[in-house]
């Protein structure tokens, strides 16, 4: 059994002594389960899921769900009543307005869920953690209205608001800025099979994290909606979903990729071998990425049915890289390039300011805090070799910062992480995952 952390008291890294063998079973993808409930709600039959996450993001959508009527149950894979079990079974149900839908600092809560609102009988009011409210929003808000929803917020395009659900939505053309989140666009598309006229969505500018809308487009066909994806110059340009039913059944969630990334990271900081099975051999997961960027560090990647296995040297290689695609694997990445022997940049991830904190300025500040050297670009990171010390890191309520300095303290001592209880966002357990793989011991890690 894990402890939990003293919330108060920041976490002591551990330091790595001997290289790394270890297998870590990484829990469901975050992405993939808070899509999988969105869809389940709308559906028009029951859905199972298969091995969700269950932390705090998707307890978030869970609640949010139920706010709006939706039944939600823990079962055991049988789909049989069990509050430890490890799927959730979903019972979908016309939307109820009335309700109050916590967002946390949850991104998928908070774009997904107010599109699902206006589909609800009745007014439906939003907020979240103070970090919540300084996400951006607004392009999201205004394309709602433009379908024909109603939503009072106080003219800042931010949390809180109030969306007033009328049960139809007419839907139809749409134009959004997407440029801030991809998120926008998954939350224009996820319940647009339920508008009257579906929805023909276009965006103005370039979309960030498109393996994300391609994971949307995917989930919406694989439930027998019909989507058309008209690309544009470089980025799809148009979207077409069409109006039409839901299915529901059996849906198995995939690990969640990005989130081993750290775990993979290690056996490049430490030197060893790191093994995560389940890795699908096809996957709309930005985290897949991981395979080549990490090779590219330096790393020996092999992925074989029993999963993928990462080897290092504790030699790791500077990396130019263009993230806009997979910018939620930057922090991951960044501290392999505070540990790495040359020099790195990051591009194309400007949109990070709008993440969990501004994750630009707060990688810049930890990296330097540990003696490192980075800079903030325009649109990235620079990150040159300088030897670190140890240091207590701000992780600023972003579980990937704390991700990050756990990372950094595998080879850096005296390295103390603020507030480490901020990875049960998308970990249920990540200090006890970090723990077990040190002493390379394989535990059901983060299961229920
Ligand atoms: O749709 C999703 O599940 C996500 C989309 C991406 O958001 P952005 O496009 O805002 O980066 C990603 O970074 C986030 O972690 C999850
Ligand atoms: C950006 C992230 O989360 P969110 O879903 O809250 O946007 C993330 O997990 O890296």
């Amino acid at each position: 059994m894990t402890l939990t952390p003293d919330p108060t008291e920041p976490w002591a890294a551990p330091v790595a002594t001997a290289a790394l063998e270890a297998v870590v079973d990484v829990p469901g993808s975050k992405s993939l389960t808070n899509r999988s409930l969105v869809l389940a709600a709308l559906a028009s039959e029951p859905t199972q899921l298969r091995s969700p996450l269950h932390s705090r993001d998707s307890a978030l959508m869970v609640e949010a769900l139920r706010v709006l009527g939706v039944g939600v149950d823990a079962v055991d894979a049988d789909g049989r009543p069990d509050p430890e079990g490890p799927d959730l079974l979903v019972d979908p149900a016309p939307l109820r307005g009335g309700g109050h839908v916590d967002c946390g600092l949850a991104g998928t809560v908070m774009r997904f869920v107010p599109a699902l609102a206006c589909l609800a009988d009745g007014p439906v009011t939003f907020d979240g953690d103070p970090r919540a409210r300084q996400r951006p929003m607004g392009p999201l808000v205004d394309a709602l209205r433009d379908l024909g929803a109603q939503v009072d917020d106080d003219g800042r395009g931010a949390l809180p608001f109030t969306v007033h659900g009328t049960v139809a939505l007419p839907g139809g053309a749409v134009e959004v800025d997407a440029s801030a989140s991809s998120q926008f666009v998954s939350a224009l598309l996820l319940p647009a099979a339920r508008f009257a006229a579906g929805i023909e969505l276009s965006v103005t500018g370039p979309v960030p994290s498109l393996p994300h809308v391609a994971m949307t487009v995917d989930a919406l066909r694989q439930r027998g909606v019909r989507v058309d994806v008209e690309p544009g110059a470089g980025t799809p340009a148009r979207w077409t979903v069409h109006p039409g039913p839901i299915s529901g059944g059996i849906v198995a969630v995939e690990p969640d990729l990005s989130n081993a990334g750290p775990f993979l990271a290690a056996a490049l900081a430490v030197g060893g071998r790191v093994r995560v099975p389940g890795w699908p051999t096809t996957t709309t997961q930005a985290g897949d990425r991981l395979r080549d960027l990490l090779a590219r560090m330096g790393a020996e990647v092999t992925l074989g049915p029993e999963g993928l296995t990462v080897s290092g040297t504790g030699t790791i290689a500077g990396l130019d890289e263009d993230l806009h695609d997979v910018g939620e694997l930057t922090p991951t990445l960044a501290a392999l390039c505070a540990l790495a022997e040359g020099p790195s940049r990051l591009r194309g991830v400007a949109h990070l300011r709008g993440h969990e904190t501004d994750r630009l300025a707060a990688l810049v500040t930890e990296i330097n805090r540990l003696g490192g050297h980075a800079e903030e670009t325009e649109d990235g990171l620079a990150i040159s070799p300088r030897p670190l010390h140890g240091a207590r890191v701000e992780t600023y309520h972003d579980h990937r910062m704390a991700t990050f300095a756990a990372i950094i303290g595998l080879r850096v001592p005296g390295v103390e992480v603020v507030d480490v209880a901020t990875t049960a966002k998308t970990l249920p357990d990540f200090p006890g995952m970090w723990t077990a793989m040190l002493a390379g011991s394989r535990t059901p890690a983060g299961r229920r």
